[in-house]
């Protein structure tokens, strides 16, 4: 048996809160997604009410546990800053180590009737990937610094929610972005300005996030970032084709998507599902990259192609998209992302990669 939507909201219009009427009617629930019997919503308050409803929380818990279809029940409770209805609003102090800081982000979208230009940004470029681990956080973390060697005013937004992995590879860890109370400061590392959305929520919240909390955070990202002057802001999709992509290409103006993946079929036959998202949304892929392309061994200097060779470049010929390079598979590659130093920084043979891509992007006034 499956649960509808209809059925939780019946259940949750029971559950009164302090101050009268109930979760429904009282207008606190945020984000409501019913998927396979996993039920997954945000109760949203204002400040002082939120503390009060801790038990609220508990009994919706209880209660939607105990319907028939529902196997996982997850709640997150929040509370603006501002009155709803008003512009969003960040408030933040420096945080300490692993302590992510206290912004006040995520709520529901303001206004907008559509796609809108970030103030000060020349274009935002949006990488992407259909399948994880292809390398697209390496790649975007990369391509910034070789941007940003070539002179270009390059900008990271990080919007892998899932696995928000730019701070490690960008040596910030344990750094904290602060705020005035309007704007946040974004970070800085190897002459790229770098936020990540992945810093500013406590662990496990991603998961509840849905549809309209998504667009708030990102919004928020997008708009109250002091980026500056920026000729290009990448940013770091997660993978796939979900909420995160809808909402970035819904609200801000994105010139263009970058595809990432592995030559091997199987990570190709996602990056098609990707580039068909970014066509239905009516974002123009600007090209593909091959990740992982060769392996020449440090030691003997064979050439090898454990996932193949070639095969983006032939899938970007067969969809007619423009193929815009290729990186190796490389040992101190990923070393250096591990280590907080994108190798891009450097010299070498696969910082000249990345080079090459960065060339080819600006040549072609994408960046
Ligand atoms: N060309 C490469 N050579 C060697 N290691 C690589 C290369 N590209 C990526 N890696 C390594 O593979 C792992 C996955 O890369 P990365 O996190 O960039 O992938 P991703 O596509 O962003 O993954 P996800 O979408 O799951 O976050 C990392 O450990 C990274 O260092």
């Amino acid at each position: 048996m499956t649960i509808s939507r209809e059925r939780v909201l019946e259940e949750l219009a029971r559950i009164a809160v302090p101050g009268g009427g109930n979760l429904v009617s009282a207008d606190l629930v945020r984000a409501l997604s019913v998927e396979s019997g996993v039920v997954r919503f945000v109760i949203e308050a204002a400040d002082a009410a939120a503390r009060s409803l801790g038990p609220v929380e508990a009994e919706a818990q209880r209660a939607l546990s105990a319907l028939p279809g529902v196997e996982k029940v997850q709640i997150v409770t929040t509370a603006p800053t501002v009155p709803r209805g008003a512009a969003p609003q960040v408030t933040a102090r420096s945080g300490g180590e692993g302590a992510p800081p206290s912004l006040k982000i995520g709520r529901h979208p303001t206004p907008q009737a559509g796609p809108a230009p970030v103030s000060g940004v020349a274009r935002i470029l949006a990488i992407g990937s259909g399948k994880g681990g292809v390398g697209k956080s390496t790649l975007t973390s990369n391509l910034a610094v070789a941007l940003a060697r070539k002179g270009r005013r390059v900008g990271l937004l990080d919007a892998d929610i899932y696995g928000p992995s730019q701070p490690r590879m960008l040596g910030l860890t344990g750094q904290r972005p602060t705020s005035d109370g309007q704007m946040i400061e974004p970070l800085h590392a190897h002459g790229v300005t770098v936020m990540s959305l992945g810093l500013m929520m406590k662990e496990g919240e991603a998961v509840v996030w849905r549809g309209p909390m998504l667009m708030g955070a990102l919004q928020q990202m997008l708009n109250q970032v002091k980026w500056g002057e920026l000729d290009v802001l990448l940013v770091d999709l997660p993978p796939g084709t979900g909420d995160v992509q809808l909402s970035l290409c819904q609200k801000a103006q994105v010139s263009g998507a970058i595809i990432v993946s592995t030559p091997q079929d199987v990570a190709l036959i996602d990056a098609r599902r990707a580039i068909d998202m970014f066509d239905k949304l009516k974002t123009p892929v600007l090209g593909l990259v091959e990740n992982m392309s060769t392996y020449i061994c440090p030691n003997c200097g064979h050439e090898a192609h454990l996932f193949g060779h070639g095969g983006v470049a032939a899938e970007a010929a067969a969809l007619g998209l423009p193929f815009l390079g290729e990186i190796p598979l490389n040992l101190d590659l990923r070393l250096s992302g591990d280590a907080g130093t994108p190798i891009a920084a450097g010299d070498g043979p696969v910082a000249q990669s990345f080079a090459r891509l960065a060339e080819r992007l600006i040549d072609g006034g994408m960046a």
